[in-house]
């Protein structure tokens, strides 16, 4: 079956039901890949909606709506639709927002530029699924959320073209990332049963003064509209990072995608949709950030914020009111490198961290400190690597593709021209096509110039020479940014000392700073963020602490 609008991939998903011993209805999704040829995202398909009751007593009524031949689309025209109350629809505002092909520089998306109307549609829509779902038994939602997690896999390859087409990531990561993401939201699924089935029981004669009068129980409650943000860079990842641990922990959802990945993010919303979770439970606004992120983050039915992001995030967490905040943005890696490193692993733990996915990660390498006396021989090996790199689309699996916009082009060339000006050496000829920046290690960096400081988002890497590991420890923590660092050396007392001395928020001891694995905890110091993520602190953070005590007449242990 082709879209009149084709420029993409169709499925079809039917659905079958099976009656279980403890009498939920599974749905089990088959998807079949019909057409290649165009980029029509409408799933043709078959499903049984189960919807959350507003029964007190919090269990899920199941009512089965079997629409075996609906065909549920996300698209209108060419113009894709938001997610609202469980349903997709158009926008009021008659205005779309265009999403630009890094690659080709040319519209490949459209999706819908919301109203203030709909997002407050949205919030009171969330507020009031939220209500039955914290209700929900615990194991019922991870069981919906393992669904998930299976549907995400089975449209990995939907979702991985249109992260090819919107943000350029390179077509094997691209599939990396989706089937990464149902790896979390299984894994939080896990994790939440656990984390959220345990509560603390405290007696009151341990603190001075008091009798054994009081006995006080604690567990862990939803805090009720998690608004997410995440960045362009993991629209779908960063998006089911902040989406799984929200719906875990009993909250709603509303998910704010990146312009460029909102496509990407929209079919990974339609993949919960399959599941059938209650009404208004998610939901996906889309539009500029510019245009409607200060209503978001400002509304107040959102009482969380979780956001992904660059210094957007620094003025966000001051305009938002007094809602836990969780808010990882930039950084600037830096790695630094002893004498006695092993050479070879230190180069190619730098050229995959700095230049896969052209750089545009947080977590990438961004600036190398090096021992002088090793200098020489690390850029050297750093170069041989970087001479292997090969450039060009994504659709070609390159490892260097375009960066993101034309205006992060033009920003990491002021880097490179600064660069140029104050006299840093250029291990290879700066190239630039369009969005499409050559990798470029950038040698003989001293402190005046911009790269030294500020982060590329692109494949351009700053070498300085150190002369002791305290100037490297001095330039690393005099970054206003503190996400990750790493050293390589052999002396693994040494390693713990450089990284106890390092503002970050994790060091890496001989590889490459990185998010994953994805139940690791993951925080920025300084202006690189607020709280921590990693699967069990998100389920933490999106929680609050509830404690009921019992107050006995006479101290207990007194019978008897
Ligand atoms: N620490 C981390 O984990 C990560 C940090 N980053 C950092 O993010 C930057 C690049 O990512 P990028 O996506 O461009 O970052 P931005 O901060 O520009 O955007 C992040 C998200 O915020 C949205 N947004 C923009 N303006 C507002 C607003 N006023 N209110 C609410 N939301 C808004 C964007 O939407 P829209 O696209 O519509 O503008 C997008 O969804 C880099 O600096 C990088 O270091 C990136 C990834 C991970
Ligand atoms: O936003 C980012 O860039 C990521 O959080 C980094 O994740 P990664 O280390 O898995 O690439």
């Amino acid at each position: 079956m082709r879209c009149p609008t084709a420029k993409g991939v169709q499925l079809v998903a039917s659905a079958k039901r099976v009656k279980t011993s403890s009498s939920f209805h599974e749905v089990s999704m088959e998807t079949t890949r019909l057409s290649r040829e165009g980029l029509c995202p409408g799933f043709s398909r078959g499903r049984f909606h189960k919807r959350a009751s507003d029964d007190p007593s919090g269990s899920v009524k199941e009512t089965i709506e079997p629409q075996t031949t609906t065909v549920q689309k996300i698209i209108e025209g060419d113009v894709f639709k938001y997610y609202s109350d469980g349903e997709w629809k158009v926008s009021s505002s008659g205005k779309t927002v265009s999403i630009i092909n890094p690659t080709t520089r040319k519209t490949q998306y459209k999706v819908q530029a919301c109203r203030q109307e709909e997002v407050n549609k949205i919030v009171e829509s969330a507020k009031q699924a939220q209500k039955s779902w914290a209700k929900t038994p615990l194991w019922k939602r991870a069981e919906l959320l393992h669904k998930a997690a299976a549907i995400l896999k089975e449209h990995k390859k939907t979702i991985a073209e249109c992260l090819v087409k919107e943000i350029a990531k390179p077509a094997k990561d691209a599939v990396t990332e989706v089937v990464r993401s149902g790896d979390l939201v299984s894994y939080c699924a896990e994790e939440g049963v656990r984390v959220l089935g345990e509560g603390k029981f405290l007696v009151s004669d341990s603190f001075p003064g008091n009798e054994r009068t009081k006995y006080c129980l604690t567990s862990k409650i939803p805090l009720g509209v998690v608004l997410a943000i995440p960045p362009f860079n993991y629209p779908v990842n960063l998006a089911v990072s902040k989406i799984a641990p929200a719906l875990i922990a009993g909250n709603s959802l509303v998910l704010k995608p990146p312009t460029q990945g909102a496509v990407a993010a929209l079919h990974m919303v339609h993949c919960f949709h399959l599941v059938g979770f209650p009404k208004g439970l998610i939901s996906c606004v889309t539009g500029k950030g510019s245009e409607i992120g200060d209503f978001l983050t400002m509304h107040p039915g959102v009482n969380c914020i979780s956001f992904t992001g660059g210094d957007t995030g620094i003025a966000i967490s001051k305009k938002a009111g007094m809602i836990p905040l969780q808010m990882e943005l930039g950084g600037k890696d830096a790695c630094i490198i002893l004498e006695d490193a092993d050479l070879d692993l230190a180069a190619s733990s730098i050229v995959k961290g700095g230049f896969s996915y052209s750089g545009q990660r947080c977590t990438a390498v961004k600036v190398v400190l090096v021992m002088e006396s090793v200098a020489d021989a690390i850029v050297k090996k750093i170069n041989a690597l970087v001479e292997k790199l090969t450039v060009g689309p994504p659709e070609d699996d390159c490892d260097i593709t375009p960066v993101v916009t034309e205006s992060s082009a033009n920003f990491i060339e002021g880097l490179v021209m600064d660069a140029k000006l104050k006299g840093a050496k250029f291990c290879q000829i700066y190239k630039r096509e369009g969005n499409l920046i050559w990798p470029l290690l950038l040698d003989n960096v001293r402190p005046d110039m911009r790269i030294a400081w500020e982060e590329p988002f692109g494949p351009v890497l700053p070498v300085i020479r150190i002369n002791s590991v305290e100037e490297g420890i001095y330039h690393c923590n005099a970054s206003n940014f503190g996400l990750q660092g790493c050293i390589f050396t052999k002396d693994i007392n040494k390693a713990i000392l450089i990284s106890d001395a390092m503002e970050t928020g994790t060091v890496q001891i001989n590889s490459a700073p990185a998010r994953g694995p994805d139940h690791f905890p993951f925080q920025g110091l300084k202006d690189s963020g607020i709280g921590s993520q990693g699967i069990t602190n998100s389920i933490n953070m999106m929680t609050k602490i509830k404690s009921t005590v019992i107050n006995l007449p006479t101290p207990s242990y007194t019978m008897g």
